[in-house]
C-alpha cells in the first residue's frame, strides 16, 4: 500500500516556540527540549485509524514470538535429526510469522553489549556533532527523516554501508578525524557475525524445501550486500499518537535485529499488532520482500513497526542482507508447480530498491506493484 503522499509546506507551524522547519528538526533535540511536555509537533501525528493501541511493552501472554535456539546446531556432533529440527522451526515461523527470535547464536554476547554501549554513545554526542555524519537520505546520520514528509518518524538513525564495501570508516571519520576505531571495529565484528549467521539460517531455510543446502547461501558466500541501520527512539511525549518506525515490510532477503530491554518492536500477525519481549541475548530475525519473492512465497515478508514510549530511549540495530547485485533472484523450479503457480519474476536487489525507493513505497505494496507475475502474463 502506497503511504499518502500528501506534501506538506517546507516549514511547518512550531509548538513550544521551537522552529519546526521540516528537514532541519532534529528529533534528539526536539525530544529534549519537550522533555515534561505533552504535546509533539503535527508533522509526527499519525491520522486518528492509525493510532497505537498497543503500548510498546503490552506484550501477550498468549501469543509470543517463536523462539528458535541454534545451540545444538552449532556442535560439531549435531546429529541429522536435530539439524532438521531446527530446519522445520526455523521454516514454520519464517512462513507463518516471517519472523522469529533467535536463540544461542553463538555471537558472543560480549560483543552485542559492545553494540549497545557503542550505539549510545553515539546518539548521546550533541546534535551538532552527530550531523557531521549527515550524509542525506538512508546513509550516515539522520536527525529527522524526510523519506515520507507526513507522520515523521520518532527517531534518528545512523545508517551504514557494511558489503560488498565498507563505508564505515569514512562516515566515522566525518565525525571523528582521526578516526573511532572502537566504532568502526565494532560495527564491522558485528557484521561479520552476522554475515556468518545469515549463511547458517539460508542454509536451514534452503533444506527445508528440499532445496540445495547452498542454494541461497552461494548467492552472499564470497559477495554479499550488507547494510546496518542503528534506530534511536527518544522518549517521546505523545506515544500513542506517533511512531518509532511506521509500518513496513523490509525489501531485503533477511533482517537480523538486535534491540536493547526497552521494547518497542511490534509485528502484524493475523491484522493485530503484536508486541515482541526483547531479550538482550537473542536476535530477531525476519523475512525481507526478497526472499518472500525468490522462495515463491514459501517464506512471507510482514509488516512490523517501532512503537514508542514516555520514558525511555530505545535503540535497536537492524542489519539488512542481501545477495550481490549481480544476483538474479528466480523461484527454482522445484517450487512451482499446480498448487504453487510461479508468483514472482526474477529481479536483482539493486532494480527492487531503486524501485521502492522511486515510488516512494512502504508497507507491503512492493513485491505485487513490481516483482509480481500478474495473471495475464502467465501461460498457463
Ligand atoms: O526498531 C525496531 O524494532 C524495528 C526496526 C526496523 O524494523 C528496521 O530498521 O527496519
Ligand atoms: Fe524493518
Amino acid at each position: 500500500m502506497a503511504a499518502a503522499q500528501t506534501l506538506q509546506p517546507a516549514s511547518v507551524p512550531s509548538v513550544h516556540n521551537i522552529p519546526i522547519s521540516g528537514a532541519s528538526t532534529n528529533v534528539g533535540s526536539l525530544a529534549k527540549a519537550l522533555q515534561g511536555t505533552e504535546t509533539i509537533p503535527e508533522v509526527f501525528l499519525l491520522p486518528e485509524s492509525e493510532r497505537v493501541t498497543v503500548p510498546h511493552d503490552g506484550y501477550s501472554e498468549q501469543v509470543s514470538l517463536p523462539v528458535v535456539d541454534l545451540r545444538e546446531l552449532l556442535l560439531p556432533e549435531c546429529s541429522e535429526e536435530s539439524r532438521k529440527r531446527i530446519a522445520r522451526e526455523v521454516a514454520e515461523a519464517s512462513s507463518e510469522w516471517g519472523f522469529f527470535q533467535v536463540a544461542g547464536h553463538g555471537i558472543p554476547l560480549e560483543l552485542l553489549e559492545r553494540v549497545r554501549t557503542q550505539g549510545r554513545a553515539f546518539f548521546s554526542l550533541p546534535a551538532e556533532d552527530k550531523e557531521k555524519a549527515s550524509l542525506g537520505l538512508f546513509q550516515g546520520y539522520e536527525g529527522r527523516h524526510g523519506f515520507i514528509p507526513t507522520r515523521v518518524p520518532w527517531s534518528e538513525t545512523f545508517t551504514l554501508q557494511i558489503a560488498p564495501t565498507s563505508n564505515v570508516v569514512p562516515i566515522v571519520e566525518k565525525l571523528w578525524p582521526d578516526g573511532n576505531s572502537e566504532l568502526s571495529s565494532t560495527i564491522m565484528d558485528y557484521g561479520n557475525e552476522l554475515h556468518s549467521l545469515g549463511i547458517k539460517i539460508l542454509e536451514l531455510l534452503a533444506e527445508s524445501l528440499d532445496l540445495d543446502q547452498d542454494f541461497f547461501s552461494k548467492n552472499f558466500k564470497s559477495k554479499h550486500s550488507a547494510g546496518m541501520r542503528m534506530n534511536f527512539y527518544p522518549p517521546c511525549p505523545q506515544p500513542s499518537m506517533a511512531l518509532g518506525l511506521g509500518a513496513h515490510a523490509d525489501p531485503n532477503c533477511l533482517t537480523m535485529l538486535y534491540q536493547d530491554e526497552v521494547g518497542g518492536l511490534q509485528i502484524q500477525k493475523d491484522d493485530k499488532w503484536i508486541a515482541v519481549k526483547p531479550d538482550v541475548d537473542s536476535l530477531v530475525l525476519n523475512i525481507g520482500d526478497s526472499l518472500q519473492a525468490w522462495s515463491n512465497g514459501r517464506f512471507r515478508s510482514v509488516q512490523h513497526r517501532a512503537v514508542v514510549n514516555g520514558n525511555n530511549a530505545r535503540l535497536s540495530v537492524a542489519f539488512f542482507y542481501s545477495p550481490d547485485d549481480s544476483v538474479s533472484m528466480e523461484v527454482p523450479a522445484q517450487l512451482v508447480d499446480e498448487a504453487h503457480p510461479l508468483l514472482y519474476r526474477p529481479f536483482t536487489w539493486a532494480e527492487y530498491l531503486q524501485q521502492i525507493r522511486t515510488k516512494r513505497m512502504r508497507g507491503k505494496g512492493g513485491l505485487d506493484t513490481f516483482m509480481k507475475i500478474s495473471d495475464e502474463s502467465k501461460t498457463d
